[in-house]
């Protein structure tokens, strides 16, 4: 069985993987340009589509026949070609985006919604919160109405939900709006899945505010797929070990801690136990740098490196799959926080003081590791999502390493 996923533009999907684990057929990437849309429609070389950006609508009108669910929302993600040939139009979005809400525990009776964006994935989320029984629901969209210019309009909503790609790798600074203009808000939930934690989650979390990204929706929507591809049941349950399958296989772990404490020791054995690549910090400096990254603090000051640093970060923290041992001093410029924790797992490495070599790190030479560790320990805290002491062989810290990550990971 040939099916696939069909879009313009889908380097990033994550698709692929998900049906692979929900079910024994091929599926594909059909990235096609609109002027080919209807030559791909009309070869028929396929037996079930998945449909993104920007064919939900048009597949709508391009299918022969539709299920209730999608002609009342007006979307279609889903596509199987039926015996005669012909097309039938179905929406897994909604149920993946009501899986989503469940997921957040998040209650949406009567309260006042704020949908951002107004695309395919907008119209089956104001479905679903209108069949929860969202008091109100409110669109917002760059041209509409409501709109991003007066957004005070609606201070009072308790619930946002994103589906604009603001935010969405690679342009992972971007934030639809600033959280601090909806003092009511008691929950956000972004439907991008990577970055894992958007700048919109992030803020959302340091304001205290419950949220939840778009990696359970994509889960959920590609089971209720792989069931319509297959006509066979897949549990529920199968959705949850989908998305901590993949959410443990994409979210990076990034080693931090004291100049010498061990993360690119550890952070090597883990790799290799994981089986994943390994980006050790200093050494992608030195290579672009051209120079010992000691060499480089001596001759250009701390200032200079630090900000040859968070560059490197601001990229590196967009990818995914990778364990990253960072330069010890990261944790002095609260701005790498963002980056590191968008994709990752931060985890603090702790060793004895007087196990920690100082040769070829300049600021570990020019005053007493004590004092620097008084001043840094809060800041390494800070970052830390699960602290391990490097006490052991390497390859055994590695394995606690992750063992602790199981524990942490939801
Ligand atoms: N678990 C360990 N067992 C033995 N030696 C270790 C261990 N962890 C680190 N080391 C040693 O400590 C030194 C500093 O380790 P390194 O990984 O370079 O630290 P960092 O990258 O944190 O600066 C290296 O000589 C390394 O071999
Ligand atoms: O702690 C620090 O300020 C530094 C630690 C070093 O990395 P290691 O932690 O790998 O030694 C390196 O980035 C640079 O010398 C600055
Ligand atoms: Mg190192």
């Amino acid at each position: 069985m040939r099916c696939g996923l069909l879009g313009e533009k889908l380097g990033h999907s994550y698709s692929p993987e998900l049906h692979a684990f929900f079910g024994n057929y091929d599926y594909e990437l059909f990235e096609v340009p609109p002027d080919q849309l209807g030559d791909f429609i009309r070869a028929r070389d396929f037996q079930g589509l998945n449909v993104t950006i920007p064919y939900k609508t048009t597949m709508l009108a391009i299918c022969d026949d539709l299920t209730e669910a999608a002609a009342a929302i007006g979307s279609v993600n889903t596509v199987v070609k039926q015996l005669d040939g012909s097309l039938l139009g179905d929406n897994t979005d909604a149920a993946g985006f009501e899986g989503m809400v469940w997921k957040s525990r998040m209650r949406i009776l009567g309260r006042k919604c704020l949908v951002l964006g107004s695309g395919g994935a907008s119209l089956s989320v104001q479905y679903v919160l209108r069949k929860l029984g969202a008091g109100e629901i409110v669109v917002i969209s760059r041209t509409g109405e409501d709109n991003y210019t007066n957004l005070d309009r609606h201070r009072d909503a308790s619930i946002l939900v994103n589906t604009t790609p603001v935010g969405m790798y690679p342009n992972t600074a971007a934030s639809p709006v600033d959280l601090r203009e909806f003092p009511q808000c008691e929950g956000v939930l972004d439907l991008i899945y990577n970055p894992a934690r958007t700048a919109l989650l992030q803020q959302a979390e340091a304001l205290g505010i419950p949220c939840l990204g778009g990696l359970y929706m994509l889960a959920e929507q590609a089971r209720c797929a792989a069931q319509i591809f297959t006509g066979e049941v897949i549990p529920a349950i199968r959705t949850k070990e989908a998305y901590h399958a993949l959410s443990r296989r994409k979210e990076n772990r990034i080693l931090i801690g004291m100049p010498g404490c061990g993360k690119s020791t550890v952070g090597q054995a883990l790799a290799q136990r994981l089986d994943r690549p390994f980006v050790d910090c200093d050494q992608e400096l030195e290579r672009i740098l051209e120079m010992p990254v000691g060499e480089y603090i001596t001759h250009y000051g701390e200032e200079a490196f630090r900000a040859q640093e968070t560059a490197l970060l601001t990229q590196l923290g967009k990818a995914s799959g990778l364990v990253i041992a960072t330069g010890g001093g990261c944790v002095t410029r609260p701005e790498n926080y963002p980056h590191l924790h968008q994709n990752g797992a931060i985890i603090f490495l702790e060793r004895e003081l007087s196990k920690l070599p100082k040769k070829g790190r300049p600021l570990s030479l020019r005053g007493s590791l004590q004092d620097m560790y008084t001043i840094r320990l809060p800041m390494y805290r800070r970052f830390a999502d699960i602290t391990v002491a490097n006490d052991g062989p390497a390859e055994t810290v590695a394995q606690t390493v992750e063992e602790a990550y199981e524990h942490f990971s939801d």
